[in-house]
């Protein structure tokens, strides 16, 4: 949670400070001040949002991972958001939207009250969907997913969700799952770091935003073992997913697979079983599956689950951005903008070192946004002044 303005006038403020760690955006009625108020590279990268009818300062919750702290360039994109460039980190670590207006932003501003931003960073390329797999509890989703995670080890990565439920036997923290404490974990889920959590079986589950994110950064395709509940959840959300329901072939054989796997106590099986017949009930509700798979002989559902993830048709297009060394040290600054081009300037200093003059930041693809990742960016680097300015026409 960011940092929260004291309620009170003011008479007049500077808004054309010179000061390269905080910057002024106007937007409507209000200004955004964002950054540091100080040279201390160590305090808070803040958000103040003045009133400006009033000359009040506007109480205002931050939700979402924040950029560090260092010098940056701030531009209005739209009315939903701002782009915030920081300089002396890496280029990956550089580009982040201060989300002011968006419909997630919206929808937390209903749900907690007050005012409230959200920062998203901006990821260069576009990733796979990522991939829902819900079903009954003994259905056969985890082993399922551990046959395709062994297959494909490159290609998948699992989100790994909080619960408040104790570890099996052979579950490792962090792992199968992170083990948490139900305080600790409602106050995360306050601080806006799920994506989704529900109530199962007696226990919270949840997925954090950071879980499927970071499946995500290192380029693989996330995989959700989430409850019917959760699916309707992440459906609901920015996250645009395949959503595939497991059903056994029958309530009997569910039965049997839970009592063989020997996890669970007699009470925790019959607890398990009741809501077995209400997520079958629900795997038909209009619009929420888009695949159901009946797992009945493993071999030929796992071959079914693959034909399904190959038919799917979202594409990994990293290649087509001209920067392929995201990791070197960033020195841009916000140049100019159009409707849907940003155009960055580099330091004088690192263009000697050989960094690109000008890069030709493209927002018309953005996808995704708070409370994950800017998905979709676009950098091309641009020869010179000229050609920046043909870019950017
Ligand atoms: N909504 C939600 N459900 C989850 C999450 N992680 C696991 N679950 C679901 O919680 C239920 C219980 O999971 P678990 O305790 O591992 O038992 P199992 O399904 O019997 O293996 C299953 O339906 C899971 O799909 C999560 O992060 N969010
Ligand atoms: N097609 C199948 N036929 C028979 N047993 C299965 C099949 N799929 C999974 N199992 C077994 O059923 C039990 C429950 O599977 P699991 O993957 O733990 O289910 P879930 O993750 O859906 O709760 C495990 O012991 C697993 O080995």
């Amino acid at each position: 949670m960011g940092e929260e303005a004291p309620e009170f006038r003011v008479e007049s403020i500077t808004l054309e400070s010179k000061d390269r760690h905080q910057n002024a955006i106007d937007v409507g009625n209000k200004t955004y001040v964002i950054g540091r108020s100080d040279d201390d590279s160590k305090s808070p990268f803040g958000i103040k949002i003045l009133d400006k009818l009033t000359q009040t300062w506007v109480v205002t919750i931050v939700l979402g991972a924040q950029p560090p702290s260092k010098s940056h360039s701030a531009i209005l994109v739209n009315d939903e958001k701002i782009l915030v460039v920081e300089k002396g980190v890496s280029l990956n670590d550089s580009i982040w939207f201060l989300e002011i207006d968006t419909p997630f932003v919206k929808q937390q501003r209903k749900i907690k009250g007050s005012e409230v931003v959200s920062w998203s960073k901006g990821v260069l390329g576009i990733a796979q969907k990522p991939v829902v797999i819900s079903g009954p509890s003994g259905v056969g989703k985890g082993t399922l997913i551990a046959k395709l995670m062994k297959e494909y080890p490159s290609k998948f990565g699992f989100s790994v969700s909080h619960t408040t439920r104790s570890p099996r036997v052979k579950e490792i923290d962090g792992v199968h799952y992170h083990f948490t404490g139900r305080s600790k974990m409602e106050q995360d889920i306050s601080e806006g770091k799920f994506l989704e959590f529900a109530h199962v079986h007696g226990n919270l589950y949840g997925t954090s935003i950071e879980a499927v994110e970071s499946v995500t950064d290192e380029g693989k395709r996330c995989i959700l073992d989430i409850d019917v509940q959760g699916a309707r959840s992440v459906r609901a959300s920015s996250l645009e997913a395949i959503f595939i329901f497991v059903c056994p072939p029958s309530f009997e054989e569910l039965e049997q697979r839970l009592r063989a796997r020997g996890t669970e106590t007699e009470e925790q099986i019959q607890k398990r079983l009741k809501n077995a017949r209400a997520e079958l009930d629900q795997s038909n509700s209009p619009g929420l599956f888009d695949h159901l798979l009946v797992n009945d002989d493993l071999e030929t559902c796992y071959e079914n689950l693959k034909k399904l993830l190959s038919l799917d048709n979202g594409h990994e297009d990293l290649d087509d951005c001209f920067i392929k060394d995201g990791k070197a040290t960033a020195c841009y600054a916000i140049l100019s903008k159009t409707e849907s081009e940003i155009l960055l300037q580099s330091d004088t200093s690192e263009v000697e070192k050989g960094a690109a003059k000008l890069l030709a930041l493209g927002l018309s693809s953005l996808t995704g946004g708070a409370p994950g990742r800017t998905r979709g960016l676009k950098i091309q680097s641009v020869n010179s002044i000229d050609n920046g300015l043909k870019a950017i026409r």
